[in-house]
């Protein structure tokens, strides 16, 4: 991919000549869904009548200031998806590519097949859980900025609950530590890395063949321990959909923004027909 100027403008309206680059997005679709339903993969189930991964691809399709995206696919879902990307003619879809056996392994599929295009090691990496269709613009943003000052970020949201870290004893869990609840945080997604520092983390990762890291920012953590990764205001409605139970409050959520995205064309429309 290119290296490209682009000129974004930003949330405030201020326009800045954002040179640099390349700004990826890399939507992780190649999940089974065990938690849900294996027979109808989550990804694919429709919220206001858009697949959950169209959700996702979306936002990064129109976030001017991303400039391109890798979709990450298993073969159950690759045909469904592919139609669903020609149907809504995204511009900014480079590749859909086969994942693995773990989330991990399709994060490491999209890294080789960047290394692979060339992608400069300065590149903006942003991962995302395809299955967390309210992604924000500003969350977007925020990893993308968070990357001029640090090499790594990820969204998090502030744990309202007191966060309890256990071990085992016997076939019981007991507490082992209680972190102070101001430094506890829930992981989500964008996890956002400059290439070179991601790629780094995965293939000194790939040494052990027992590391099962349930996202990326613990592959920089544990094997890149001097690399700061700066944490990105997250939010309960950038949430995961992982069991059916998860299906409710995602309707509610895609309801409401549907809504408000129709008031904003209703106004947009009679400000143009007034002015
Ligand atoms: N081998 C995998 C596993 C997960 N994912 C993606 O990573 C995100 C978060 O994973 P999760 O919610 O756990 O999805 P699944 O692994 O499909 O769920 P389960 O563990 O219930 O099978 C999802 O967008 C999923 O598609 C992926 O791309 N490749
Ligand atoms: C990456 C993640 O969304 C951060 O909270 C989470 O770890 C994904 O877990 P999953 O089991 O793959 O859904």
């Amino acid at each position: 991919m290119e290296q490209q100027d682009v000129t974004t403008v930003g949330a405030e309206g201020r326009r800045e000549a954002e040179q640099g680059a390349p700004v990826v997005a890399v939507v992780l679709a190649a999940g089974a869904g065990l938690r849900f339903d294996p027979d109808n993969p989550k990804q694919l189930v429709a919220l206001d009548g858009k697949p959950i991964v169209g959700w996702s691809i979306d936002a990064f399709e129109h976030n001017a200031r991303v400039s391109d995206i890798i979709v990450v696919v298993n073969a159950h879902v690759r045909g469904a998806v592919e139609q669903l990307i020609t149907d809504a003619t995204y511009t900014k879809v480079r590749a859909v590519i086969d994942g693995g056996a773990e989330r991990a392994d399709s994060t490491s599929a999209a890294l080789e097949t960047l290394a692979a295009a060339g992608v400069p090691g300065d590149a903006k990496v942003l991962i995302h859980d395809s299955v967390r269709p309210f992604v924000t613009q500003t969350q977007i943003d925020g990893c993308i900025d968070a990357l001029d000052e640090f090499d790594a970020a990820t969204v998090a949201c502030p744990s309202t609950d007191t966060i309890l870290l256990t071990e085992d004893l016997g076939d019981r869990e007991t507490v082992r530590s209680v972190p102070e609840r101001r430094h506890a945080y829930r992981a989500q997604t964008p996890q956002a890395f400059r290439f070179s520092t991601i790629h780094e983390a995965y293939d000194l990762a790939s040494d052990d063949p027992d590391f099962r890291p349930t996202d990326d920012t613990r592959v920089v953590v544990d094997y890149l321990p001097d690399t700061p990764v700066a944490i990105v205001g997250g939010s309960p409605l950038n949430m995961k959909v992982t069991t059916k139970d998860d299906m409710p409050f995602a309707a509610v959520i895609a309801d409401e923004i549907t809504k408000a995205a129709a008031k904003r064309h209703v106004h947009t429309m009679f400000t143009q027909a007034l002015s």
